[in-house]
């Protein structure tokens, strides 16, 4: 993709949180993107930069009223991040008034609406084939060949979600870094472990691909939520308690939709000397 130079007078960022899940979003509307790998790495060093689970950067859509493009803090791509685009949907949708706002991105046309103080935003349906998740053979999905009996489920990125017994026990970064990079996912993957508590509720904690632990994750938890009813371990909606706060899912069959509260942190700029333009 082409990109823009970084201004002279420095590079405008606003900085915010959806259930601990923070981000950068760069506004690229009405501009050419800015974001690089390299960009993506400086700003996410939490302790040289800003810090970030993911970078947003927003570009204007021409069959949507927004296009948002997401990076890992290790200068990856990530196909999805329901926490940003519920940030986003929220920014967008303050700065109009508007109380519902559609939204592209790598995963397809999402849909964000405000529900009171919440963003409800529909991720779309779940991936359930290992061509779609993806995997790197025909195996079984809802049971894959790996110690602790996964589930794989694609959400525009891919996820394995554990069952585990007691989720705050779970040596997170020690279990889940070795299935990120394990050869069943050629992509690299998510990794999920939860805890079900009942029919509607489910303990999650997250090790997120190309970024390590979070204190949530959007598309894991539509991922666990779908895994979880899928085992037929809960209903279709489900309120999901992760490191950062409590999100609500519900597999219907247009997609998934998640709520969940969003925070706006502070607006600041990058000076362009910093970002060595
Ligand atoms: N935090 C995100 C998901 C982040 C994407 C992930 N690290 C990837 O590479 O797929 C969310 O809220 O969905």
């Amino acid at each position: 993709m082409q990109t823009r130079a970084i201004p002279s007078n420095g590079l405008p960022f606003r900085k915010m949180h959806g259930a601990g899940n923070d981000f950068v979003i760069l506004d690229s509307r009405g501009m050419t993107p800015v974001c690089t790998p390299e960009i993506a790495r400086k700003i996410g060093d939490r302790h040289r930069g800003v810090g970030f689970d993911q970078l947003a950067e927003i570009r204007d859509g021409e069959d949507a009223d927004i296009v948002i493009d997401f990076w890992n803090s290790d200068g990856s791509r990530a196909g999805a991040c329901g926490n940003a685009t519920r940030c986003i949907a929220w920014m967008v949708m303050s700065e109009t008034g508007r109380d519902a706002i559609s939204i592209r991105t790598t995963r397809g046309m999402l849909a964000g609406r405000m529900i009171g103080d919440e963003v409800w935003v529909n991720m779309g349906p779940p991936q359930l084939t290992w061509q779609e998740v993806p995997l790197a053979g025909d195996v079984d999905l809802l049971h894959l060949p790996l110690d602790g009996d996964p589930v794989a489920v694609g959400m525009g990125n891919p996820h394995a979600v554990f069952f585990v017994e007691d989720a705050e026990a779970v040596d997170v970064a020690g279990r889940g870094a070795p299935v990120e990079r394990d050869p069943l996912f050629p992509e690299a993957t998510n990794v999920e472990f939860a805890q079900v508590r009942g029919r509607n509720e489910i303990r999650m904690r997250v090790w997120e691909r190309g970024t390590g632990i979070t204190l949530a994750c959007g598309s894991g938890a539509c991922a666990t939520a779908v895994a979880a009813h899928q085992r037929g371990l809960t209903d279709a909606k489900v309120r999901m308690e992760v490191d950062g706060g409590w999100l609500t899912l519900d597999w219907r069959e247009d997609g998934v939709w998640m709520t969940g509260p969003v925070a706006h942190v502070f607006d600041a700029v990058l000076t362009a000397d910093w970002l060595g333009a």
